[in-house]
C-alpha cells in the first residue's frame, strides 16, 4: 500500500512562525515544512531580529510581544504572500521602520485591501511604485485597536494578517469582514490563535479578537493537504491506491476536501482518525464543483479533468486569477497544449474529455501548483516535460523525488 510522504503545511507553519514570533517565550515547531515559502518567512522574522534556531525537524522561536527586536530592517519575502502579507502586519505593531520587497512574481499579487484596513487602523504603510503591491514601508508605531472594515473577497489572507495582529494591539480589533474566499483559511487560523491562547469570537460578520497577547507552546505541523491532492489524484487517475498519515477526521485544512471530489468522481476515500486513503475504481466521473473554498486545488482537478467520463466544470474560483500566476489562463493553455478542449469564463473553467491528450511542453508561470499538477497528468501522457520544474520549490522542493517514488509503486 503506497504511503505518500508529504511535507508540513504551508499555511500551518506560517501562521506558527508568526505566532511564536509574537508570543511571551519560547516557542517549538515540530515538523516545519522546509520550503523556500517558510525559509523566507523565517529568514524575513531573523531580519526583524527575531531568534529563529532550526533543526531539520524543529524549530525554535524567542517570542517578542513587543515586536521587532531592530529598528530598522529590509525584509525580502520571495515568492510567499503569507510572508509578503503578515510580516508587515506583525512589524506594524512594533516601533521602528521596515521595508518589504518581494519577487517579481509576488510584487504583481495585490494586498491593497490590507493596506487600506492597517491605515485605517493608524499604521503609517507606504507604497513605493504601485499603490497595493510591493515593495513598501512600515513606519511602526504600535497599534491601538478598535474598529476595522475589511473586504476578504480577493484574499482571505488579508483577514488572517488583521486577525493574528489583534491581540498585539492595545484595545484589541473588531473586525467588520465585507466580503470572503477561501473560508476553511479562517478556520485554521482561529484554531492556531486558539492553541496559542486566544479566543475570537464571531458576532455577524465581526470578528472580535481581545487584546493580551499570545501565550508559548509546542506546536506540531501537519501534513499539507494541498500538496496532499497531486498523490490523491494520481490514485485516482492511476486505479493505484495512496495514504497520507497524519492527516486525517481532526485535520485543520480545508484543502483535504479535495478528497469528496475525489469521491465524487468515483474514487474510494477513507478518512479514518490520523490517516487519509484515496483509491481508484478506474472510473472518473464529470462533474460540476464550487471551489471557492479549496481552490489551490482547482490545478489538480483541471490536470486529471481529461480522463473523466464527461465534462469538468469548476466555478467560483476567481480568486485563482491573482495567485503565483492567472491559474485558470495557464490550466487552460497548457490543456489546450496537450490537445485538449477547455473554455473559461471570469470565475469557472470547464474541460471537455474526448480527444486523446498527447505530450507537450507545459509553460509554468514559475507556479509550483502548475507543475505538481501536470506531473499527475503525465500518469496518463508520455512526453510531458516543463519549462520551469524546480519552482516546486516554493511548497516542496522533493516533490519530484517523491512523485517519482509513488509512481514507481502505484
Ligand atoms: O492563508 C493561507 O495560508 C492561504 C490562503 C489561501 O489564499 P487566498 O485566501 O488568497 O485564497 C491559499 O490559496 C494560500 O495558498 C494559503
Ligand atoms: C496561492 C498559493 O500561495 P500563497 O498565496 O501563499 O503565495 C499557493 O500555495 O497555491
Amino acid at each position: 500500500m503506497p504511503v505518500a510522504d508529504i511535507p508540513g503545511s504551508k499555511s500551518i507553519t506560517a501562521r506558527a512562525l508568526f505566532l511564536a514570533a509574537a508570543a511571551d517565550g519560547v516557542t517549538t515547531l515540530v515538523r516545519p515544512l522546509r520550503s523556500d515559502d517558510t525559509e523566507g518567512f523565517a529568514e524575513g522574522l531573523a531580519r526583524l531580529g527575531y531568534r529563529v534556531g532550526r533543526t531539520p525537524d524543529s524549530w525554535q522561536v524567542d517570542g517578542r510581544p513587543q515586536g521587532p527586536a531592530v529598528a530598522e530592517a529590509d525584509v525580502y519575502c520571495r515568492d510567499g504572500a503569507t510572508t509578503a502579507r503578515f510580516l508587515p502586519t506583525l512589524a506594524a505593531a512594533g516601533h521602528g521602520t521596515y521595508r518589504f520587497d518581494a519577487s517579481e512574481q509576488m510584487r504583481r499579487r495585490p494586498l491593497l485591501p490590507l493596506t487600506r484596513a492597517l491605515r485605517e487602523l493608524g499604521v503609517d504603510l507606504r507604497h513605493e511604485e504601485r499603490d497595493g503591491h510591493h515593495p513598501l514601508t512600515v513606519r511602526a508605531a504600535g497599534v491601538a485597536g478598535g474598529e476595522v472594515t475589511l473586504d476578504a473577497g480577493q484574499s482571505s489572507q488579508y483577514l488572517t494578517a488583521l486577525l493574528l495582529l489583534g491581540p498585539l494591539t492595545e484595545k484589541g480589533l473588531r473586525i467588520h469582514v465585507t466580503d470572503l474566499v477561501s473560508v476553511p483559511y479562517i478556520e485554521i487560523t482561529l484554531a492556531m490563535m486558539r492553541a496559542f491562547g486566544v479566543e475570537v469570537t464571531r458576532e455577524g460578520h465581526d470578528f472580535v479578537v481581545p487584546p493580551g497577547g499570545y501565550r508559548a507552546t509546542t506546536y506540531a505541523i501537519e501534513p499539507d493537504a494541498s500538496t496532499s491532492s497531486y498523490f490523491f489524484a494520481a490514485a485516482a487517475l492511476s486505479g493505484g491506491e495512496v495514504t497520507v498519515p497524519g492527516l486525517g477526521e481532526g485535520a485543520l485544512q480545508g484543502d483535504l476536501g479535495f478528497v469528496d471530489v475525489l469521491r465524487r468522481m468515483g474514487a474510494e476515500v477513507e478518512i479514518g482518525a490520523d490517516r487519509t486513503t484515496v483509491r481508484g475504481t478506474g472510473e472518473l466521473r464529470g462533474l460540476t464543483v464550487n471551489m471557492r473554498d479549496i481552490s489551490d486545488t482547482m490545478p489538480t482537478l483541471a490536470a486529471i479533468a481529461p480522463f473523466a467520463s464527461g465534462p469538468v466544470r469548476i466555478e467560483d474560483v476567481a480568486n485563482t486569477r491573482v495567485k503565483e500566476c492567472d491559474r485558470l489562463e495557464a490550466c487552460a493553455e497548457n490543456l489546450r497544449r496537450l490537445g485538449v478542449r477547455v473554455e473559461t469564463g471570469p470565475d469557472w473553467i470547464e474541460i471537455h474529455p474526448g480527444a486523446t491528450p498527447t505530450g507537450a511542453e507545459i509553460k509554468t508561470y514559475g507556479d509550483h501548483r502548475i507543475v505538481m499538477s501536470f506531473a499527475v497528468t503525465g500518469l496518463r501522457v508520455p512526453g510531458i516535460s516543463f519549462d520551469d520544474p524546480g519552482c516546486v520549490r516554493k511548497t516542496f522542493p522533493g516533490f519530484h523525488e517523491e512523485f517519482g517514488a509513488l509512481r514507481a509503486r502505484l
